[in-house]
Protein backbone atom coordinates (compact mmCIF):
# COMPACT_ATOMS: atom_id res chain seq x y z
CA UNK A 1 0.00 0.00 0.00
CA UNK A 2 1.30 3.53 -0.78
CA UNK A 3 0.31 6.27 0.84
CA UNK A 4 0.31 10.14 0.08
CA UNK A 5 0.07 12.47 2.94
CA UNK A 6 0.03 16.19 3.19
CA UNK A 7 -0.76 19.26 5.69
CA UNK A 8 -0.43 23.01 5.97
CA UNK A 9 1.19 24.69 8.98
CA UNK A 10 -1.40 24.13 10.81
CA UNK A 11 -0.90 20.18 10.42
CA UNK A 12 2.57 20.04 10.02
CA UNK A 13 3.35 18.47 13.73
CA UNK A 14 1.20 15.97 13.61
CA UNK A 15 2.10 15.21 10.21
CA UNK A 16 5.59 14.32 11.35
CA UNK A 17 4.13 12.21 13.89
CA UNK A 18 1.96 10.33 11.36
CA UNK A 19 4.81 9.88 9.14
CA UNK A 20 7.44 8.50 11.88
CA UNK A 21 4.43 6.07 12.79
CA UNK A 22 4.26 5.10 8.99
CA UNK A 23 7.59 4.38 8.96
CA UNK A 24 7.80 2.39 12.32
CA UNK A 25 4.68 0.05 10.52
CA UNK A 26 7.04 -0.29 7.03
CA UNK A 27 3.87 1.32 5.22
CA UNK A 28 5.06 3.37 2.33
CA UNK A 29 4.20 7.39 1.74
CA UNK A 30 5.00 10.39 0.10
CA UNK A 31 4.99 13.56 1.94
CA UNK A 32 4.06 16.15 -0.67
CA UNK A 33 4.39 19.06 2.09
CA UNK A 34 4.13 21.69 3.50
CA UNK A 35 7.78 20.96 4.56
CA UNK A 36 7.65 23.96 7.61
CA UNK A 37 5.63 25.52 10.28
CA UNK A 38 5.78 29.21 8.21
CA UNK A 39 2.02 29.96 7.85
CA UNK A 40 0.19 28.56 4.38
CA UNK A 41 -2.88 27.89 3.06
CA UNK A 42 -4.12 23.96 2.96
CA UNK A 43 -5.53 23.92 -0.21
CA UNK A 44 -2.50 23.45 -1.99
CA UNK A 45 -1.66 20.49 0.47
CA UNK A 46 -5.20 19.08 -0.29
CA UNK A 47 -5.03 19.15 -4.23
CA UNK A 48 -1.40 17.54 -3.69
CA UNK A 49 -2.44 14.66 -2.20
CA UNK A 50 -5.89 14.11 -3.74
CA UNK A 51 -3.82 14.49 -7.36
CA UNK A 52 -2.14 12.02 -6.34
CA UNK A 53 -4.68 9.37 -5.30
CA UNK A 54 -7.21 10.34 -8.29
CA UNK A 55 -4.63 9.74 -10.62
CA UNK A 56 -3.79 6.21 -8.89
CA UNK A 57 -0.15 6.81 -8.51
CA UNK A 58 -1.57 6.18 -4.61
CA UNK A 59 -3.69 4.44 -2.60
CA UNK A 60 -4.32 6.29 0.05
CA UNK A 61 -4.51 9.48 1.47
CA UNK A 62 -4.32 11.27 4.64
CA UNK A 63 -4.56 14.94 4.93
CA UNK A 64 -4.07 17.61 7.87
CA UNK A 65 -4.54 20.86 8.78
CA UNK A 66 -5.58 22.84 12.26
CA UNK A 67 -9.66 21.47 11.82
CA UNK A 68 -8.89 19.01 9.24
CA UNK A 69 -12.06 20.75 7.65
CA UNK A 70 -11.17 22.96 4.92
CA UNK A 71 -8.11 20.43 3.68
CA UNK A 72 -10.57 17.98 2.86
CA UNK A 73 -12.96 20.02 1.59
CA UNK A 74 -10.28 21.13 -0.91
CA UNK A 75 -9.25 17.37 -2.00
CA UNK A 76 -12.99 16.53 -2.34
CA UNK A 77 -12.59 19.13 -5.51
CA UNK A 78 -10.68 16.72 -7.05
CA UNK A 79 -12.73 14.20 -9.55
CA UNK A 80 -13.08 10.84 -7.84
CA UNK A 81 -11.78 11.55 -4.34
CA UNK A 82 -14.24 10.61 -1.14
CA UNK A 83 -12.36 12.86 1.60
CA UNK A 84 -13.58 11.87 5.44
CA UNK A 85 -12.97 14.43 7.94
CA UNK A 86 -13.25 12.45 11.21
CA UNK A 87 -12.27 12.96 14.92
CA UNK A 88 -12.88 9.64 16.34
CA UNK A 89 -12.10 6.16 15.44
CA UNK A 90 -15.34 4.77 14.58
CA UNK A 91 -15.68 7.31 12.04
CA UNK A 92 -12.52 6.63 10.84
CA UNK A 93 -13.57 2.63 10.32
CA UNK A 94 -16.92 3.73 9.10
CA UNK A 95 -15.49 6.04 6.29
CA UNK A 96 -13.87 3.06 4.52
CA UNK A 97 -16.21 0.58 5.47
CA UNK A 98 -19.52 2.17 4.30
CA UNK A 99 -18.34 5.16 2.31
CA UNK A 100 -14.97 4.33 0.32
CA UNK A 101 -13.17 7.20 1.66
CA UNK A 102 -10.15 7.07 -0.24
CA UNK A 103 -8.53 10.01 1.78
CA UNK A 104 -8.88 10.42 5.92
CA UNK A 105 -8.78 14.26 7.15
CA UNK A 106 -8.03 15.28 10.99
CA UNK A 107 -7.30 18.56 12.68
CA UNK A 108 -3.87 18.99 14.63
CA UNK A 109 -6.25 21.37 16.88
CA UNK A 110 -8.74 19.07 17.22
CA UNK A 111 -7.12 15.65 17.85
CA UNK A 112 -4.07 14.29 19.99
CA UNK A 113 -1.35 12.83 18.46
CA UNK A 114 -2.36 9.03 20.15
CA UNK A 115 -6.49 9.33 18.95
CA UNK A 116 -4.91 10.68 15.34
CA UNK A 117 -2.37 7.45 15.11
CA UNK A 118 -5.72 4.87 16.30
CA UNK A 119 -7.86 6.94 13.24
CA UNK A 120 -4.97 6.33 10.96
CA UNK A 121 -4.16 2.55 11.76
CA UNK A 122 -8.26 2.31 11.30
CA UNK A 123 -8.72 3.76 8.07
CA UNK A 124 -6.06 1.74 7.01
CA UNK A 125 -6.75 -1.30 8.65
CA UNK A 126 -10.80 -1.49 7.21
CA UNK A 127 -11.64 -2.24 4.12
CA UNK A 128 -15.02 -1.28 1.89
CA UNK A 129 -18.17 -4.18 2.53
CA UNK A 130 -19.51 -3.01 -0.80
CA UNK A 131 -23.27 -4.32 -1.09
CA UNK A 132 -25.39 -1.65 -0.63
CA UNK A 133 -22.91 0.69 0.00
CA UNK A 134 -21.32 0.06 -3.37
CA UNK A 135 -24.90 2.18 -4.77
CA UNK A 136 -24.59 5.17 -2.30
CA UNK A 137 -21.06 6.04 -3.48
CA UNK A 138 -22.12 4.72 -7.12
CA UNK A 139 -24.82 7.77 -6.52
CA UNK A 140 -21.59 10.09 -5.17
CA UNK A 141 -20.04 9.49 -8.30
CA UNK A 142 -23.07 10.43 -10.43
CA UNK A 143 -23.78 13.76 -8.65
CA UNK A 144 -19.82 14.40 -9.32
CA UNK A 145 -20.62 13.55 -12.86
CA UNK A 146 -23.36 15.29 -13.47
CA UNK A 147 -21.92 18.45 -12.15
CA UNK A 148 -18.87 18.55 -14.76
CA UNK A 149 -18.32 21.50 -17.05
O1 LIG B 1 -7.80 24.35 10.00
C1 LIG B 1 -7.51 24.93 8.99
C2 LIG B 1 -8.40 24.92 7.80
O2 LIG B 1 -9.58 24.20 8.02
C3 LIG B 1 -6.26 25.72 8.91
O3 LIG B 1 -5.19 24.97 9.41
C4 LIG B 1 -6.44 27.00 9.72
O4 LIG B 1 -7.53 27.75 9.22
C5 LIG B 1 -5.16 27.83 9.70
O5 LIG B 1 -5.37 28.96 10.54
P1 LIG B 1 -4.20 29.97 10.92
O6 LIG B 1 -3.77 30.62 9.62
O7 LIG B 1 -4.85 30.94 11.88
O8 LIG B 1 -3.07 29.18 11.52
Amino acid sequence: MKLAIGSDHGGYELKQTVMEHLESKGIEFKDYGTFSKDSTDYPIYGELVAEAVSSNDYDLGIVICGTGIGISLAANKVKGIRAATVSDVFSAKMSRAHNNANVIGFGERVVGKGLALEIVDAFLETKFEGGRHSRRVDLISEIEKKNQK
